[in-house]
C-alpha cells in the first residue's frame, strides 16, 4: 500500500549539496505498522515526509495503492493526500481554539457537511479517551492529550495511511507508553495502516510490525521487528538493541572468563524460550553454565529473550554443549573468540 522505491531527496544549503536520502526504498502492506529508526541527521524526517509529497523528493518513486503520486494532477494528488493523515513531535496544534475546534476546522475545510460535524468531532474524541476535554484549550492540557488532540484530528478525516513523525519524543515513558498503545488501537481496529520514524527501540519493540535502521541517508538493515531484535548484524542496530537491554559485559570481563570456559549469548526466539537449555547441557555435558546477565524483550509479534553465560568446562565439552544448544534452536553468539 505504501511503496517508497530508490528514494533519494537533496538540499541545497550554502552551495553545497546536502543528500538527505539516499536510495531508500521501502514497502509497508495494508494494515501494517513499520518503523524507521536512526540518530538525528539520518533522513527519517525528509524521508517520512516524502509519503505524502511535503517533500518531493529529487529521484524514485512514491506510490500509494499502487498509484504514482509523482505522475498525479494537482487535484488528484489533493484527494490521495486526504487517506494520509499525518502527527507530528510537537503536535501542531493551533492554540488560540478549542479541541473542539481543533478537530472540527479541519473538517470544515475539507468540506464535511455542518450537520455531520459534531458527529464526527465526538466519535474521534471517544476514540481517543478525551470525550470530557472539548471544550479545553490545548494549552489547558498534558502532552500526551495534545497528542491525542493530534490523533483525533488525523483520523476524523478517516484516512487509510497515518504518518508518524517522532509522536512520542516529546513524552515521558509512562506517556509514551499509552500513546503507543493508542496506535495500536486504532491499526487493530480502524485498519489503519501506520508508517512511523522514531530514534527511540522501544517505540519500534512495542509496535512494529517491520523495522528499518537509517544511517547517512540508507537503510542499513531491515526487516521483520522479531528478526532483528533476534539477530541484530549492523552495529547501530546493536547500539539501539543496547539502549533497551544492555547486551554489552567488558572486555576484561570476558577475557578473564573466556580462559576457563567460553561467554556466550545465546538468544531465545519462539518455541526456543520455553526450553530447559540450560539446565540440559549441565546434565548431559560436563559444562557449568553460569549466568552472567539476562533479560527477554517483549515485542508486538513474539518474545526474544537473551541470556549471556559463561559456559565453564573444556573444550571438548563446550563444543559438544553448543551444538546441543544450536541443534535445540537457540542462537549463539559467542564473545571475546571462538572456542579453541
Ligand atoms: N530543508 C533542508 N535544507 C537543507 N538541508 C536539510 C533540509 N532538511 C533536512 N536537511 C538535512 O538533511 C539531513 C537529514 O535530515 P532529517 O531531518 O531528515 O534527519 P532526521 O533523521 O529526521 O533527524 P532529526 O531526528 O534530527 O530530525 C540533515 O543533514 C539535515 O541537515
Amino acid at each position: 500500500m505504501i511503496e517508497l522505491k530508490n528514494i533519494k531527496k537533496t538540499f541545497k544549503s550554502n552551495k553545497k549539496l546536502i543528500t538527505a536520502v539516499d536510495g531508500v526504498s521501502i514497502s509497508v502492506k495494508e494494515g501494517e505498522i513499520h518503523g524507521v529508526i536512526g540518530y538525528s541527521g539520518a533522513g527519517k524526517s525528509t524521508l517520512i515526509r516524502c509519503v505524502n509529497l511535503l517533500e518531493a523528493p529529487t529521484e524514485g518513486e512514491v506510490l500509494i495503492n499502487g498509484e504514482n503520486l509523482l505522475e498525479l494532477s494537482s487535484e488528484e494528488l489533493r484527494k490521495v493526500r486526504g487517506g494520509i493523515g499525518m502527527i507530528f513531535q510537537h503536535f501542531n496544534l493551533l492554540q488560540t481554539v478549542t479541541v473542539y475546534d481543533n478537530i472540527a476546522i479541519p473538517l470544515k475545510l475539507s468540506g464535511v457537511a455542518k450537520k455531520d460535524l459534531k458527529v464526527r468531532v465526538e466519535k474521534y474524541l471517544e476514540i481517543v479517551g478525551l470525550s470530557d476535554r472539548a471544550a479545553n484549550y490545548p494549552s489547558q492540557l498534558s502532552g500526551g492529550q495534545k497528542q491525542r488532540v493530534a490523533i483525533a484530528r488525523a483520523l476524523s478525516l478517516e484516512p487509510k495511511i497515518l504518518l508518524s513523525d517522532e509522536a512520542t519524543s516529546a513524552l515521558d515513558p509512562e506517556t509514551t507508553d499509552s500513546i503507543l498503545d493508542l496506535l495500536l488501537k486504532i491499526n487493530r481496529e480502524l485498519g489503519i495502516t501506520i508508517l512511523l520514524i522514531t530514534h527511540e527501540m522501544n517505540v519500534i519493540q512495542k509496535i512494529c510490525d517491520e523495522v528499518y535502521v537509517m544511517e547517512n541517508g540508507q537503510v542499513v538493515e531491515q526487516g521483520p521487528t522479531l528478526e532483528l531484535f533476534a539477530k541484530p548484524e549492523h552495529p547501530t542496530t546493536r547500539k539501539f538493541l543496547n539502549t533497551i537491554s544492555q547486551r554489552q559485559l567488558s572486555d576484561t570481563l570476558i577475557e578473564t572468563l573466556n580462559v576457563s570456559g567460553a561467554v556466550t549469548r545465546l538468544t531465545f526466539v519462539g518455541q526456543s524460550t520455553g526450553k530447559p537449555a540450560l539446565a540440559e547441557i549441565s546434565k548431559r555435558f560436563a559444562v557449568t553454565p553460569n549466568i552472567l546477565a539476562a533479560n527477554i524483550i517483549e515485542l508486538k509479534n513474539g518474545i526474544v529473550g537473551n541470556i549471556t553465560v559463561h559456559l565453564e568446562g573444556d573444550a571438548i565439552a563446550l563444543k559438544k554443549a553448543l551444538n546441543y544448544l544450536r541443534d535445540v534452536g537457540i542462537r549463539i553468539e559467542q564473545l571475546g573468540g571462538q572456542i579453541r
